[in-house]
């Protein structure tokens, strides 16, 4: 079983409104969204075994996305119900790229506490963290808790997806996030995030062996049409391309690629510590295909919309 840890939440999606095209005005549509929940939902619709666990609202938003859930067959049985409003992410969509703007304070998501949390389950092959949950308290250091106490061979995946603007205190983040990197098995980056990461000063190589020196048996960077790249201990790079699609919009691009990646080694019987750290390219090479393959439905199509396993 996989478990994902992190933000569940409504993306606020601008779309036309036929009443008031005249004036040209957009209303805001909610979909069910957030970086780890996407993750989830494509991973469930793969028939991967999943689970996610994160702060969940009992607002009609919460329900939603617990419905969501339950649909693309993600255990919810972790799930910590709140009486707290869901976290809102209204988007900005600029020529297919989204930016986002959260509406966070108070929310069943975020103010989930370590008290909250349960001990790692013994189903647990691997565990999924990143997202704006990792950049806020207390539930930040809920998550980076729980990853701590994670035993010796899960499984540990990584994708900071940073949101400059959401950051309030930037010192406990990189702090918590250079923690959680240290100890993960996979950590995947896009080039923005690893600038971010880096602080601007070095190359994305020497910023790609500086992540690697702090730990993750494996690097992976994405770079949206330009495909993927995984970065091994050894000095191995495995580097797969996009698949060529007409690209609607790019969001949930990297959750889904993800979602990819975990499931094909769930398929290849590679979902511990110890089989990531002997795999051959081959292997590695097959969850990249597999990544890319999957994200490249996911763009060709409206917000994030994973396939399902017979769509593919
Ligand atoms: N325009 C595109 N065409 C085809 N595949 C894409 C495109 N953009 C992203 N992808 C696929 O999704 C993966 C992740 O995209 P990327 O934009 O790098 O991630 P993130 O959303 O984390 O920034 C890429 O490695 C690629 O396989
Ligand atoms: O959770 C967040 O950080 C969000 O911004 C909400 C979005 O639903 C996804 O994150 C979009 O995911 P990507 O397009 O793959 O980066």
């Amino acid at each position: 079983m996989i478990l994902c840890c992190g933000e569940a939440l409504i993306d606020m999606i601008p779309e036309p409104l036929a009443m008031s095209s005249a004036s040209g005005a957009d209303g805001f549509v909610p979909h069910s969204g957030g970086a780890i929940f996407n993750t989830a939902i494509a991973l469930g619709r793969l028939n991967a075994p999943v689970a996610m666990m994160t702060g969940l609202s009992n607002d009609l938003f919460g329900q939603q996305l617990y419905d969501d859930l339950a649909k693309s067959k993600v255990d919810t049985s972790y799930l910590v119900r709140q009486d707290r409003p869901t976290t809102l992410a209204f988007v900005q969509l600029t020529d297919g790229h989204a930016s986002y703007q959260f509406y966070d304070e108070n929310t069943a998501g975020r103010m989930l506490t370590v008290e909250d949390m349960p001990a790692v389950p013994d189903e647990v092959k691997a565990l999924y963290f990143g997202g704006i949950s990792l950049a806020s308290e207390p539930c930040g250091d809920a998550y980076a808790g729980f990853l701590e106490q994670a035993p010796e061979d899960c499984l540990i995946m990584i994708d900071p997806n940073i949101r400059p603007s959401f950051i309030e205190d930037e010192d406990r983040y990189r702090a918590r996030l250079a923690k959680m990197m240290s100890l993960a098995t996979i950590v995947k980056t896009s080039d923005e995030d690893l600038l971010w990461l880096s602080g601007q000063s070095v190359s994305l190589d020497q910023a790609i062996k500086d992540l690697l020196a702090a730990g993750p048996s494996v690097v992976i960077l994405t770079e949206g049409s330009k495909g993927a790249t995984a970065y091994l201990q050894n000095g191995t790079q495995v580097r797969v391309a996009a698949n060529k699609v007409d690209v609607v919009d790019t969001v949930g691009a990297g959750d889904t690629f993800n979602a990819g990646v975990l499931c094909m080694l769930s398929r290849l019987d590679h979902l511990s510590r110890a089989a990531l750290n002997t795999a051959g390219t081959d292997v590695i090479e097959e969850a990249l295909r597999f990544g890319a393959k999957v994200a490249a439905v996911t763009v060709s199509r409206a917000g994030a919309n994973p396939p399902w396993a017979q769509e593919l």
